[in-house]
């Protein structure tokens, strides 16, 4: 078996191997690739292993996304998509094999991270990948849905804006404009590059599926936030609420729950901690449901990556890292001032051992340290390690993420 690079001329065995792996059968384009998922693969950036006689048994690809970290700092990061191995060739090491190149080669491409959605959650973490973005589905009765009076009059019903409702394919340079600032702002938040808004990769709203958008504007008219949504046997459900403000969400919340011939809103991609459900008078009238992990990220190079996120504690911290699967070990001492965090290697004694995997996990300070601790991942070298750790990594904004690819 080799591992090789890929070019445009292998789109096609590249896209036929990874939907056999998936035991699925690539949808016929449209004239303008519309719907397809992978259309938007990089062919550049992606991996085939063959057998020795050059039969394809194996794809990896990467996306040259951009990835916001804490302190809305936007940086480089390698989207791993569309890996698979075929059935008949699977549990041979092909996949570690592959990870193995394609981390190297991130490396060498300049990368310190790269990110994915895993198919199953026992697949990455030997690879050096941690949860680190949660999501969840919010699911509202409308019949329980009064709102609250806010307490403090903040995001009162009369904020001067207004709703229109296009479809899809009337307003996607308004949904292309709006996500762009969004996920500039939003710890964890992944880029939509233009060609996928071009090409119609993904799910809804950026594959040209039927939705109905809301779209929120300012009171000079200036679009803030969407919910792109279908209706079907009295559930509305709503792909994504994007909004540049919590005000803004609110109304496109009320806006969704407003809608006649609906018994119930279903709310993709609402974490379960959003404030939102305040805003209810029945505290419950909210449902939380598949609470799951979303993005896994992995430090490919551990100083640049700690540097380049933003801190809001003052402190230092001595981590002991080691990457079993690159094989690259090291302490490295994190010391924050005013915000910005350098970081260098370091002789000095941990005050924390960790795993590479479980960094990325509490990168972007969606997954608290002494959760890892508690269960049993990361090793404190003193008493105060854990809630030195929980404060560093801390994000100002919960990061999040609603990318899918
Ligand atoms: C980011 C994305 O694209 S997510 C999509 C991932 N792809 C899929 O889910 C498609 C269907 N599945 C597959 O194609 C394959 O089963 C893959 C790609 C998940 C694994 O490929 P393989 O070549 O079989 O993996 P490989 O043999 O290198 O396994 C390495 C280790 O991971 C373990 N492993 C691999 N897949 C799984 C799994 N699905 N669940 C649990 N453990 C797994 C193996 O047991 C092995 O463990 P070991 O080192 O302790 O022996």
């Amino acid at each position: 078996m080799k591992i090789r690079s890929t070019t445009e001329e292998d789109r096609d065995v590249f896209v036929a191997t990874v939907h056999k792996a998936f035991g699925r059968f690539p949808e016929t384009p449209d004239e303008d690739g519309g719907g397809c998922w992978w259309s938007a693969t990089e062919m550049d950036r992606n991996l085939l292993a063959v057998t020795d006689d050059g039969r394809p048994i194996g794809t990896a690809g990467s996306y040259s996304f951009e990835l916001t970290l804490p302190g809305q700092v936007v940086v480089p990061a390698a989207g791993v998509s569309a890996v698979g191995v075929l059935p008949s060739h699977r549990r041979q090491g092909v996949l570690s094999a592959m990870m193995r190149h394609q981390l190297t080669d991130l490396r060498e491409r300049g990368d310190f991270l790269s990110v994915l959605l895993a198919s199953e959650p026992a697949i990455y973490g030997r690879f050096g990948y941690g949860p680190a973005t949660y999501t969840g589905r919010l699911t509202v009765q409308r019949h329980r849905a009064a709102f609250a009076e806010p307490r403090a009059g903040i995001g009162s019903p009369g904020s001067p804006g207004s709703i229109e409702v296009l479809r899809r394919d009337e307003c996607v340079d308004v949904l292309e404009d709006v996500y762009d600032r969004y996920r500039r702002a939003q710890p964890g938040a992944l880029s939509r590059p233009p060609r996928w808004w071009a090409l119609r990769a993904g799910q809804p709203p950026v594959a040209a599926a039927p939705r109905y958008v809301a779209v929120h504007r300012d009171a000079e008219g200036n679009a803030n936030g969407y919910a792109s949504y279908s209706l079907a046997d009295g559930t509305l459900t709503v792909d994504e609420t994007i909004a540049l403000d919590d005000i803004v969400f609110v109304a496109l919340v009320k806006f969704a729950l407003g809608h006649d011939l609906v018994a119930q809103v279903v709310f993709k991609h609402v974490p379960h901690e959003h404030p939102v459900r305040w805003k209810f008078a029945d505290f419950s009238a909210g449902e939380a449901s598949h609470h799951t992990e979303w993005l896994w990220v992995r430090l490919l190079d551990v100083p640049r990556a700690l540097a380049a996120r933003r801190w809001f504690t003052d402190g230092e911290i001595v981590l002991g890292a080691t990457d079993p699967f690159l094989g690259d070990h090291g302490r490295y001492l994190l010391t924050v001032r005013d915000g910005r965090g350098d970081c260098v290697r370091t002789e000095r004694e941990p005050d924390l051992s960790l795993d590479v995997r479980d960094l990325g996990a509490i990168y972007l300070g969606g997954t608290a340290p002494s959760a890892l601790v508690r269960a049993g991942h990361m090793r404190v070298h003193h008493s105060g390690a854990a809630s030195l750790a929980d404060r560093l990594f801390r994000s100002d904004v919960p990061p999040h993420c609603v990318q899918w690819f």
